[in-house]
C-alpha cells in the first residue's frame, strides 16, 4: 500500500474558462495557468505521483514545454494513470477537497467524479470529491484563487 498527498493553487482571473475536475463551470472568472489550470486534477496527479515516489507534476509535465500550453489536464491524468498501471498499482480510494469561496461546486461534483473514475478505472464509490469555503478568509475567501488538496491510497493490482 502507498499513500500520497497533492496540493495545488491557481489564480482566478477574468477571460479564462473555469475548469475543475474536467467540468467547465459557468462563472465570471477562470483559473490561470500554463495548462487549463484544473486545480483538482493537478492535486490528484501530484498525490498519485507522490505515492509512487516519482516527484511531482512539474517534473513530468514541465510548464516550460509548449506542448502543455492550455492542455486539457484530463489528458495529463491519463498519462499519470499509465505510469500507475506500469508500476503495478491501482487506486484503493481517493479523497479530494476544492477550496473556493465561489462558485458553488455542488452541482458539478458528480460530473467531476465520473471524469476521474473513468480515467483512473475506479468505481465511483472509491472517488470522493467535496468542496468548502474558507469562510471569506485568505486568498480563497477574497476570491483571488482556488486551492485543492487530495489524498490517495494505492494498492498493488
Ligand atoms: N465552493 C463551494 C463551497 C462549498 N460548497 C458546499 O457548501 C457546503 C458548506 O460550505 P462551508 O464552507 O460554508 O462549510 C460544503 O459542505 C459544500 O457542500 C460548494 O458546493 N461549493
Ligand atoms: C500542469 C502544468 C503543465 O505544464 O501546468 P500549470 O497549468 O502551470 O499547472 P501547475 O499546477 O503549476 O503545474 C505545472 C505543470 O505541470
Amino acid at each position: 500500500m502507498k499513500i500520497g498527498i497533492g496540493y495545488d493553487v491557481h489564480e482566478l482571473t477574468k477571460g479564462r474558462n473555469l475548469i475543475i475536475g474536467g467540468v467547465k463551470i459557468p462563472y465570471e472568472k477562470g483559473l490561470l495557468g500554463h495548462s487549463d489550470a484544473d486545480v483538482l486534477i493537478h492535486a490528484i496527479m501530484d498525490a498519485i505521483i507522490g505515492a509512487l515516489g516519482l516527484g511531482d507534476i512539474g517534473k513530468h509535465f514541465p510548464d516550460t514545454d509548449n506542448k502543455y500550453k492550455n492542455i486539457d489536464s484530463l489528458l495529463l491524468l491519463d498519462e499519470v494513470y499509465k505510469i500507475l498501471k506500469s508500476k503495478g498499482y491501482k487506486i484503493q480510494n481517493l479523497d479530494g477537497v476544492i477550496i473556493a469561496q465561489r462558485p458553488k461546486m455542488a452541482p458539478y461534483i458528480e460530473g467531476m467524479k465520473k471524469n476521474i473514475a473513468n480515467i483512473l478505472r475506479s468505481s465511483l464509490e472509491d472517488i470522493n470529491i467535496k468542496a468548502t469555503t474558507e469562510e471569506g478568509l485568505g486568498f480563497t475567501g477574497r476570491e483571488e484563487g482556488i486551492a485543492s488538496q487530495v489524498v490517495v491510497l494505492l494498492v498493488k493490482e
